[in-house]
Order: C-alpha cells, then sequence, then structure tokens
C-alpha cells in the first residue's frame, strides 16, 4: 500500500470532486481567488467542501485574504485546511491561523537553493508547507500556472515533516517527481485539466493511480 498523499486542487464542479474523492484523493483543494480560472464563490466553495466532508481533508485555498475574508471564508465552507498562496508574512500566516482557527498550509515558490534555507522560519508558523515553482515574471496567478521547478533542489536538503510538492505535475511525471525529490505528498492543478479550470476525471484518476504506483519507501512529507 502506498503512502503516497495526493491532493486535487481547483475542482470547481460536483461531477470533477466526485472523480477526485472516487479515485481515492486524500484532500481536494477549491480555489477562492478572483483572477483564477478556477474560482469559486465562497457558497459554491462551501457547496462543495459540504459534499466532500468525512470523504477527504477540504482545503480553501486563498490569497493574501484580509481578516474579513478569513472569517467569511471560514463560515462559510468550513475548511479543514487552509491554503496561504500569496505574499502572506511569516507573522501573517501566525496571525491567520491563531485567528481563523484552522490549521495552515503555506505555499512557497522555489527557484534555487537560498529559497530552501528560508524553509525553517516557516515551520514555525505553519501546520504545513506546499513548495511550488515561483510563477513567471508578470503572471496573473502566483500559482497554479502548470510550471515545475528543478526538483533536484530538494533531493539533498533537510525538509519539514508535512511538505508537499506541487508545480507542473501530471500523470506522466508525477512518479519521477516523487522518487526525485523523496517527498510523500504532492499537490496538481493544471496537470489534471484539458484546459484551465476544467478538470478531467479520466486525468484525475490516472494521475492518483500515477503517484500511488511508487514505492512506499520514502524520506519524508
Ligand atoms: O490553481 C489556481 O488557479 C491557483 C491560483 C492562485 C494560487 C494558486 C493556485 N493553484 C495552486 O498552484 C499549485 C500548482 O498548480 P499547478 O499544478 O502547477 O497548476 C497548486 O498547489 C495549486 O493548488
Amino acid at each position: 500500500m502506498s503512502n503516497v498523499r495526493v491532493k486535487i486542487c481547483g475542482l470547481s464542479t460536483e461531477t470533477t470532486l466526485d472523480a477526485a474523492l472516487d479515485a481515492g484523493a486524500d484532500l481536494v483543494g477549491f480555489v477562492h481567488f478572483a483572477k483564477s480560472p478556477r474560482h469559486l464563490s465562497l457558497e459554491a466553495a462551501g457547496r462543495l467542501a459540504g459534499r466532500a466532508r468525512g470523504r477527504a481533508e477540504r482545503v480553501l485555498l486563498l490569497v493574501d485574504p484580509d481578516d474579513d475574508l478569513l472569517a467569511a471564508a471560514i463560515e462559510a465552507v468550513d475548511p479543514d485546511l487552509i491554503q496561504l498562496h500569496g505574499r502572506e508574512s511569516p507573522e501573517r500566516v501566525a496571525f491567520l491561523r491563531r485567528h481563523g482557527g484552522r490549521p495552515i498550509m503555506k505555499a512557497l515558490g522555489i527557484a534555487r537553493a537560498e529559497d530552501l534555507a528560508a524553509l525553517a522560519v516557516w515551520s514555525d508558523v505553519a501546520d504545513r508547507l506546499l513548495l511550488d515553482a515561483k510563477p513567471p515574471p508578470g503572471a496573473a496567478l502566483p500559482g497554479g500556472n502548470g510550471i515545475a521547478f528543478d526538483w533536484d533542489l530538494l533531493a539533498q536538503s533537510r525538509l519539514p515533516e508535512h511538505t508537499m510538492l506541487s508545480g507542473g505535475l501530471d500523470a506522466a511525471n508525477v512518479a519521477e517527481a516523487l522518487a526525485r525529490t523523496g517527498l510523500s505528498a504532492v499537490d496538481v492543478s493544471s496537470g489534471v485539466e484539458v484546459r484551465p479550470g476544467e478538470k478531467d476525471p479520466a486525468r484525475i484518476a490516472a494521475f492518483v493511480t500515477a503517484a500511488r504506483r511508487q514505492p512506499a519507501m520514502r524520506r519524508r512529507g
């Protein structure tokens, strides 16, 4: 039995949510960020989160939320975990965690070895870390761009427990990504879509299968 944990992010319909749950996804993600093609109103995210209750961890993705948005989002969606994918400082993450009363997964952009040196400070304030590629210059989105970073940067590094890998993953490369990084948790959005914002049930199932096909030996995550 594989110990790889899989998150499918940016789900926006009952059909694709059910595909992720039926495939055995451990976490399902809903995006509330107006610029995203995966954006959901809080009401819509709440409906889907309710459908997934008890079957997977429900993750709400927010980008630099203000205090009012955090409160409204928790009220409407009741997420198990909040993914912060903006430019939140460590102090801000600690504040949002304290005031929201929900565990936080902080997304961090990785481009070079120096970016990894900064991880220690984050593991003190966030419950989990999500490593993603940095967005290209001028990109509208801080994530969900379907871009991978150099996985070999992670190979020799000591990463906090509960670190998840994301950025440009798909069914064809997830096995290699797991093997090269030694991580045991992965997150995908673009790589299971037919076009931005449109998830494909077959690609979701193929991704979960490919991630779980890996041998169980993992270093961390
Ligand atoms: O998916 C989005 O639209 C999105 C918007 C704003 C911030 C993050 C977003 N997605 C997250 O980005 C990573 C990588 O996605 P991809 O697989 O490379 O498309 C993933 O964690 C998504 O949750």
